[in-house]
């Protein structure tokens, strides 16, 4: 498999997934072009503003150099947050080698366009075999990840040897990836549960206990389910680690900087500050809004989406929110499930 692997960028997320493929004894290149960063991984092997305390592999070598970090690479794991994507991805194309593999771990659509990261970089990079683009999605948070605590993911190609080429990249034995051949699902999931746990941090922050939040996963994965089978997606991946999965874990985690960010805004904070005192991306604010226009897109009922959509950008308070929710017009689990995804899901 691959000689000269690349990580972009060194949030936590990358250098996590720097040190899962310097655990298999890869000699990694982490690009940040942030020069303090790179020096400190360098000299001290440490990524402090992202992952405190966690000494880092010395297989782990950073650059400021895109050029450096992509020339001859035969596998690039991109993961620049959605917003920094098609920038990042129109920077490495005079130096990408056009079959190279190419996965990226970003949960989110692009503003505007509404595209899916593996759209985003099939524009940029028009020379890229389409066949070598992967997403690696699913429940793993980057400070558990880079303890070795067990974790599972999952890999989405269009071809099968490709995404067998990315499992047998990052598998290990506390990483263990799985294969999907269903590359919008497995996107359209890992960006949805973003939202969701804007809301869990929100509800959980309002005090509505346990029975709201599991209502919440729940109906949660009911609206990712409808808008993802509208979007091609096969039904079955929301209930797996792309979907279920990762609604759990973003949900209930300590970790969660969306679940952190509902939490703060539940306090009354005012979004633009809660994001600045989180410093990390929060990819759930942007989602909503892409979620939000994709829904009427597709023409989809996406209550909960509506609801933090107001809340975020319209001044909405969170418990008109949840009470304007709670008074919808009734319906019938099952006869909605009938209509849409959610029927194949419970199959
Ligand atoms: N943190 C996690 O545990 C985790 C797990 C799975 C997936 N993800 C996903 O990974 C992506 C990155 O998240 P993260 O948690 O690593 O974020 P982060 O905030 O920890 O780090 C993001 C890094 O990207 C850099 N950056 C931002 N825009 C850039 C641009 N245009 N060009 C170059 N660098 C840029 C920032 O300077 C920062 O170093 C997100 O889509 C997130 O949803 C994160
Ligand atoms: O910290 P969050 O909420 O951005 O979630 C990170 C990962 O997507 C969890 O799988």
């Amino acid at each position: 498999m691959s000689n000269k692997v690349s990580v972009l960028v060194a949030g936590s997320w990358g250098t996590a997934l720097a040190s899962v493929l310097a655990d298999n004894g890869k000699q990694v290149l982490l690009w940040s072009r942030n020069a303090e960063q790179v020096q400190e991984i360098n000299e001290q092997h440490r990524n402090s503003r992202f992952l405190q305390d966690v000494e880092l592999s010395p297989l782990i070598v950073a650059t400021n150099s895109l050029q450096e970090a992509v020339e001859g690479a035969d596998a690039i794991i991109m993961v620049v947050p959605s917003s920094g994507m098609r920038d990042v991805a129109s920077q490495i194309r005079p130096f990408l080698n056009k079959d190279a593999l190419l996965i990226h771990a970003t949960k989110g659509f692009e503003t505007g366009s509404l595209k899916r990261m593996t759209e985003v970089l099939a524009d940029e990079l028009p020379e890229l075999d389409p066949s070598r683009l992967v997403v690696l999605s699913g429940p793993s948070h980057a400070e558990e990840v880079i303890r070795k605590c067990p974790t599972t993911v999952v890999v989405a190609a269009q071809d099968l040897e490709a995404a067998e080429a990315a499992q047998d990249l990052m598998i290990n034995s506390y990483f263990r990836v799985y294969t999907n051949p269903d590359v919008a699902g497995v996107e359209v999931g890992g960006a949805l549960k973003n939202i969701i746990a804007l809301g869990a941090g929100l509800t959980d922050g309002l005090g509505f206990g346990d029975n709201a939040k599991a209502a919440l996963l729940t109906r949660g994965l009911a609206e990712i389910a409808r808008l993802g089978t509208q979007m091609g997606s096969n039904p079955l991946t929301f209930a797996g680690l792309a979907g279920i999965g990762d609604l759990i874990v973003t949900c209930t985690s300590q970790h969660s900087r969306n679940w952190r960010a509902g939490n703060k805004l539940a306090k009354g904070i005012p979004l633009d500050e809660v994001l600045q005192e989180m410093g990390m991306v929060v990819e759930g604010v942007k989602t909503t809004k892409a979620a939000y226009e994709l829904s009427r897109r597709y023409d989809v009922t996406m209550p909960i989406t509506d609801e933090l959509y107001k809340v975020l950008f319209e001044g909405k308070s969170p418990q008109l929110a949840a009470q304007d929710l709670m008074g919808r017009v009734r319906t019938h689990e099952l006869e909605e499930v009938a209509t849409g995804a959610v029927t194949n899901v419970l199959k």
